[in-house]
């Protein structure tokens, strides 16, 4: 289980927190997706759970470990996908891979075992030797979604994971989210997908202004909002961010 209890993040001298007394919880099995305008603090959010940016206040573990007191324990259990691969462009796609493996201890077996089947899921073969200065937007958005499931993470946070992704990788990483939430894990990624959201999410959070506006299903949050069954989670979104 994934908890955050009242955190929240102030950045250097600004008089408004980019993130407000944030509370939620995760529980295995589950699937969520992190919705929000642009601002809204998401990439903030998920840069304090995966233990890189440190929160003014509150608490957040993971599979009960602290993530502040005991950050090595904690990010042993995580795969984080960042906003940017761009630090890593110098090194072919190998070479980061092989470091990110290095760097979470995975054994020559486990990456015998696991790189194949991974490079063959996202296309990636062919071009695993170049650079990664050389890939499109897309391209080095999958090895850095290889590089954080090498290690075979319990908990994959993905900030925007889909951006750049073709319609095959997308729906490729659908599954695989899927498949990983069915062995009792977890997957937490923001999004500005709606639809992909409304049909990969057992459940959404909607952050605007730091501050968490709606959490629930779909389901739920069209019953919040007295809204038709068929209405979309776009429409949802777009009235619960308009105030
Ligand atoms: N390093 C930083 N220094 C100062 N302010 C920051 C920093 N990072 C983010 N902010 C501010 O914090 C707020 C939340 O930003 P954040 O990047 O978390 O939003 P987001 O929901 O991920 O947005 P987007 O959808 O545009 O990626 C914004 O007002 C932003 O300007």
């Amino acid at each position: 289980m994934i908890s955050v209890d009242h955190v929240t993040k102030t950045y250097g001298k600004s008089n408004k927190p980019a993130v407000d007394d944030l509370t939620f919880s995760i529980q295995p099995g589950e699937i969520v997706g992190f919705l929000g305008p642009n601002g809204a603090g998401k990439t903030t959010t998920i840069s304090m759970l995966v233990g890189i940016t440190k929160p003014d206040k509150g608490k957040i573990t993971i599979h009960g470990v602290d993530v502040l007191r005991n950050p090595v324990e904690a990010k042993r259990l995580i795969g984080y996908v960042p906003d940017s691969t761009d630090p890593f462009v110098r090194l072919t796609g190998r070479e980061y891979v092989r470091f990110m493996a290095d760097v979470y201890g995975v054994s020559q077996a486990d990456r015998d075992k696991r790189l194949p089947e991974l490079l063959r899921t996202f296309d990636m073969e062919g071009a695993f030797d170049d650079r990664i200065s050389s890939y499109s937007r897309g391209m080095k958005q999958k090895v850095s979604i290889i590089g954080a499931l090498i290690h075979d993470p319990l908990v994959w946070m993905l900030d925007e994971p889909m951006v750049g992704l073709d319609p095959k990788a997308t729906a490729t990483l659908k599954a695989k989210m899927r498949a990983h939430c069915d062995e009792g894990k977890i997957t937490f990624f923001s999004t500005h997908g709606l639809d992909v959201a409304e049909r990969v999410c057992d459940r959404v959070i909607i952050i605007h202004g730091g501050r968490i506006i709606a959490s629930g299903t779909v389901e739920e949050l069209r019953n919040l909002r007295g809204e038709a069954n068929d209405s979309s989670l776009e429409k949802l979104f777009l009235e619960l961010t308009n105030g």
